[in-house]
């Protein structure tokens, strides 16, 4: 099952786990700072096949080890996990801005961040898919910290204004929740007020049911976005 190959158990200590992260995490922003340098350098074009030697060489050096497929995520007895490959929030993904998502248990997920050049849709402004990739993540955070994880259902966007590329924050609510189902809200805000809104649908999934219901969970909810 997907699931099982995708969520593994933590093994790892907190200081190994923080002994990795100041690692990773620097070398993460390098690789992100060489993907917006791809897009707005202006160097010549031999500049830029030198370069690509370069990189192709630190590719080749990276793969010689390497897991086999995505990162998933890996959790803890206390129901958090590290989501370091995860396209929002992951640590070692430099497609991820990335958002540090700071959330309540009342079910609530905030985050100031910036999108640059990577995240063009049209001309200076936020591409709409990414809108909707940022705004599912925190709807989906503040599910899980509400205690109430679940899997998107469905996920309205109403775009209100464009958004510029720059410094911009996103929050997110737990609006209502019937049984395995909760309904959440956010918004994108960006310097001229709100300029996205959200209605997301979240659904704690038939296998995850399946595990609570076999007594394989416990202590604490498990939130799985942190
Ligand atoms: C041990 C405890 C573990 C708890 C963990 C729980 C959840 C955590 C899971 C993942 C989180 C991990 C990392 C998060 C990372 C990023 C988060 C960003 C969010 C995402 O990026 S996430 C990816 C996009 N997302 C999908 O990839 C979903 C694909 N899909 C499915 O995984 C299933 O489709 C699912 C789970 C949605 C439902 O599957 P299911 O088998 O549980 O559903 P089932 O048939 O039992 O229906 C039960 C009731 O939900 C209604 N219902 C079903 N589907 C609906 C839908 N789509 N819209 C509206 N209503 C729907 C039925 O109508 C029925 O309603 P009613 O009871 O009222 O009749």
């Amino acid at each position: 099952m997907a699931e099982a190959r995708a969520f593994h158990t933590e093994t790892a200590t907190d200081e190994e786990i923080a002994a990795e992260a100041a690692v990773v995490g620097p070398f993460t922003d390098a690789v992100r700072a060489l993907v917006d340098a791809t897009i707005r350098s202006t160097v010549d074009l031999d500049e830029i096949r030198a370069a690509q030697a370069e990189i192709e060489a630190i590719t080749e050096r990276l793969t010689k080890e390497q897991i086999p497929g995505g990162y998933g995520v890996r959790y803890r007895t206390d129901g958090t996990g590290r989501a370091w490959g995860n396209a929002v929030i992951g640590l070692r993904n430099p497609i991820a801005p990335p958002l540090t998502i700071s959330t309540e248990p009342s079910g609530r997920a905030s985050a100031d961040f910036r999108l640059g050049a990577p995240y063009e849709g049209p001309p200076g402004l936020v591409h709409g898919g990414v809108i909707s990739l940022i705004l599912d993540q925190v709807l989906g955070h503040a599910a899980g910290a509400g205690g109430r994880p679940g899997m998107t259902g469905t996920l309205t966007i109403r775009y209100r204004q464009a958004t510029p590329l720059g410094e911009l924050r996103a929050e997110a609510w737990i609006d209502r929740a019937e049984g395995i189902k909760t309904w959440a809200k956010g918004r994108i805000i960006g310097p001229d007020g709100p300029t996205a809104e959200a209605e997301g649908l979240f659904i704690l999934p038939r296998w995850a049911r399946e595990r609570i219901a076999r007594g394989e969970s416990k202590g604490p909810s498990p939130k799985y976005f942190e």
